[in-house]
């Protein structure tokens, strides 16, 4: 393989992991080298399953891709912020509210938070086909990197958590990567984010919610760890828990993709960001994520002839998306619907106060404050 040219960087500082003991969620660690042979991926097929079916998140180590890589992909990700002029930010602004698709740039302050209050938060997302859309030109030349990046992710990681959400269904091995071809037509995106400390009334306004509670539209969401804590998730006793940072680890969960594929069976675990940790406070917070998606044209229907699902039937929270004719829909319909109305729709709020809903495609979609 040719080698790939990296044009010179400023190398970010790393910011230190809290000291602050906070409630963390106790979550699997998979050790993805043990997914070479048949042994150890049945081993981790155990493992996977159970860590969707309870927590809905889990840690992935050694996959093959080493810190400095990992730095290096951090140090591009900022680049992409602070190195793309704001006339550029806006010519390759995303449409999310015309087109139903996060590509290009989110300006901070286009989703609604709560009271009034507007994220602060940067976006920039990119398929993982980094050909297909034009480049702000700052970014062109780290393109063979962002490439790298998302094949990297497709198949040393997605496509292995995919081939063990397959078994654990008792599905034929590939099921679930056929969805999920490198080379289709499918949303599966790169995405760097930046968050930025608030102001007090911010804080106070929004109960320190910086991203609601929300599940992902997607299959298979990857993120890479860092060390900002912010990230919490919802348990099923109700207790929002914190995500520690392990170095160059994956956080993995899954979206409504696939709790509709499944049957229910994997759940797409809640999830929000809040403010950090009082010795973190005043730092930026930059994430990186792989978000896949089934091809476009994937009913969102229950896999078939799962052995599993057959015994345990098919209990799906969200019921089964479809169109206002009742016809079910596909993985492109729900991806725009629902990334057209996020951070934008009238949600209405559920008895408690903590809840707030709407209904996209059918499904009744709820965001915790
Ligand atoms: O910033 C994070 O850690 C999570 C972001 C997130 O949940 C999302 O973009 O869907
Ligand atoms: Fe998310």
């Amino acid at each position: 393989m040719p080698s790939i040219i990296r044009p010179h960087l400023a190398t970010r500082t790393v910011p230190p992991t809290t000291k602050q003991a906070l409630d963390w969620a106790d979550l699997a660690v998979v050790d993805l080298s043990k997914a070479a042979d048949p042994d150890g991926r049945a081993e981790l097929t155990a493992q996977v399953c159970e860590a969707m079916r309870t927590q809905g998140f889990f840690y992935v180590v050694n996959h093959g891709w080493t810190p400095e890589q990992t730095a290096r992909a951090f140090d591009i990700a900022e680049f992409a912020f602070s190195g793309v002029s704001a006339k550029d930010k806006q010519a390759y602004a995303a449409t999310m509210k015309t087109t139903g698709s996060f590509q290009g740039y989110k300006p901070r302050q286009y989703w609604h938070i709560d009271n009034g209050i507007n994220d602060q938060i940067d976006t920039f997302n990119i398929n993982r086909d980094v050909t297909l859309r034009e480049q702000p030109e700052a970014l062109r030349p780290f393109l063979p990197e962002l490439d790298a990046l998302a094949r990297h992710t497709h198949f040393d990681i997605l496509h292995p958590i995919l081939r063990m959400l397959a078994q654990g269904l008792e599905l034929e091995e590939e099921t679930f990567v056929d969805l999920h071809q490198f080379k289709s037509v499918s949303e599966t995106y790169i995405r760097f984010m930046k968050y930025y400390p608030r102001t007090i009334e911010e804080e106070e306004k929004t109960n320190n919610v910086w991203l609601k509670g929300h599940t992902d539209i997607g299959t298979v969401t990857i993120l890479y760890s860092q060390p900002i804590s912010a990230l919490q998730i919802l348990g099923r006793d109700g207790k929002w828990r914190w995500i520690k940072h392990i170095e160059n680890a994956m956080v993995i969960n899954i979206g409504d993709a696939m709790e509709f594929l499944s049957g229910g069976y994997y759940k797409a675990t809640i999830h929000r960001v809040v403010q950090p940790p009082e010795d973190q406070r005043l730092r930026e917070r930059l994430g990186i994520f792989y978000f896949a998606m089934a091809h476009d044209d994937t009913p969102l229907i229950p896999v078939q002839k799962s052995p599993v699902l057959e015994r345990v039937g098919t209990e799906n929270r969200q019921g089964i998306p479809q169109d206002s004719g009742g016809s079910v829909i596909t993985m492109e319909a729900w991806r725009k619907s629902r990334t057209s109305a996020y951070g934008q729709s009238r949600l209405t709020a559920a008895p408690g106060g903590k809840i707030e809903e709407e209904t996209v495609q059918g499904v009744l979609v709820q965001h915790f404050n």
